[in-house]
């Protein structure tokens, strides 16, 4: 969550969108104003090869607009690949909404935000993303079909996060096994940074399985009551990164292995929901393999919840949902052995299988 951005001053002296660092052949960036509701968003459409473009909407307090369009560049293009290596037909997008989730949302910015989605016609479908709830889809459900996340009650597959969170364990679960030999996790320390939607629910199936749990999160609330409903220990250190842990899930921010971070690393897999976790993919991931450190593929191993609002569109229910999850597992392991014998980083092989299938699709396309 939160901006992944690098570095502002670097950002701001680019071109303003098509030389942008984070722009990699978007097809199409949108930018949303309304004056009286006070929305604005930016909705970017990556890749649509595959299918539309289907991608959540975050809404953060952006420091500036910079901010906000890289994040929407580098959150679209993920979910293209997302989608590819998961073996959905979708294509890649998202959207940002600037502005305080807490105190700026309101109906009637949604259902505003929701028209502008209808105004694509379908090549974007929204979903949820941080500072998101499923109440919100619902709002945006009375102004456009382009939406999926939308509540049971309204006939949809209800909120992604439990799905995501157990395709992350399921990919961490293969990172364990590919690095200790086993997949249970009795007994190995994780610590798991943001313990939000997805991290909570993570944390009840590490809990389950035997794990230590470590959590850390910047809302003290938040840990005080998870650490007491699943006996989680609370991270009280100044540095996470640098603690002698198993297995570092990072379930918060984006581009937290960066330049600042990697080399006081000291856990032996990363696997974990946030989205864009390699500030810089091909340095942060070379230096990962260099370190021996095993990285789940961040957007192989968060499908989950885009694999649960699929299910809204091609209507397989609750147990196709979990068969797909917890296949997660295998492709993990594929990807991880295929890394090995390629000599190639983890995000890589990944991104290689997804790539190849856009490519073939665009052939096919084209006969
Ligand atoms: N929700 C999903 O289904 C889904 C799917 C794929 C990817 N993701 C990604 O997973 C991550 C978590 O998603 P979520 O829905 O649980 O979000 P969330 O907003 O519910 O939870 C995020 C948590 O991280 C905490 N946090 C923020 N900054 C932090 C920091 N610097 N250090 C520690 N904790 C911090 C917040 O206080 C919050 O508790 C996000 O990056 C999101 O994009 C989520």
């Amino acid at each position: 969550m939160v901006s992944e951005l690098i570095n502002t001053n670097q950002l701001s002296k680019a071109d303003p969108v098509f030389g942008q660092l984070s722009f990699d052949n978007h097809e199409q960036v949108v930018f949303c104003n309304d004056k009286d509701t006070g929305l604005k968003a930016i909705i970017g459409i990556h890749n649509t090869v595959l299918g539309p473009a289907l991608g959540g909407t975050r809404m953060w307090q952006y420091a500036n607009e910079w901010e906000a369009l890289n994040d929407v560049l580098r959150l679209s293009r993920g979910m293209t690949f997302k989608s590819a290596i998961t073996g959905l037909n979708l294509g890649g997008g998202k959207a940002v909404i600037i502005g305080d989730a807490k105190t700026q949302k309101t109906p009637e910015l949604m259902k505003r935000f929701g028209e502008f989605v209808h105004s694509l016609s379908g090549k974007y479908i929204t979903a949820e993303d941080v500072g998101m709830e499923t109440a919100d889809m619902d709002l945006v459900r009375e102004v456009t079909p382009y939406v999926t996340g939308i509540s049971e009650a309204k006939g949809g597959a209800g909120n992604p996060s439990p799905i995501t969170a157990y395709g992350v364990f399921m990919g961490m679960k293969a990172a364990a096994k590919y690095k200790f030999g086993t997949d249970v996790l009795e007994d190995k320390t994780v610590i798991v940074q943001g313990i939000g939607h997805v991290g909570e629910s993570l944390v009840e199936h590490l809990t389950n399985d035997g794990a230590k749990v470590i959590i850390d999160d910047i809302n003290e609330d938040r840990l005080e009551a998870i650490s007491k409903k699943y006996g989680a220990t609370i991270y009280k250190g100044h540095n996470i990164y640098a603690e002698n842990v198993d297995i570092y899930a990072p379930c918060a921010l984006g581009a937290t292995i960066n330049d600042a971070t990697i080399n006081t690393l000291k856990a032996k897999v990363i696997a974990g929901a946030a989205n864009n976790q390699l500030a810089d993919e091909l340095k942060h991931g070379r230096l990962l393999q260099e370190k021996g450190i095993v990285y789940a593929p961040d957007f192989l191993i968060n499908a989950g919840g885009i694999i649960n609002v699929y299910a809204e569109l091609e209507n397989y229910g609750k147990q196709e949902i979990m068969r797909k999850t917890e296949n997660i597992y295998n492709t993990t392991l594929e990807i991880l052995n295929n890394a090995n014998t390629n000599h190639i980083t983890t995000h890589q092989a990944a991104l290689d299988i997804a790539k190849s299938r856009i490519e073939a699709r665009k052939k096919e396309n084209l006969q």
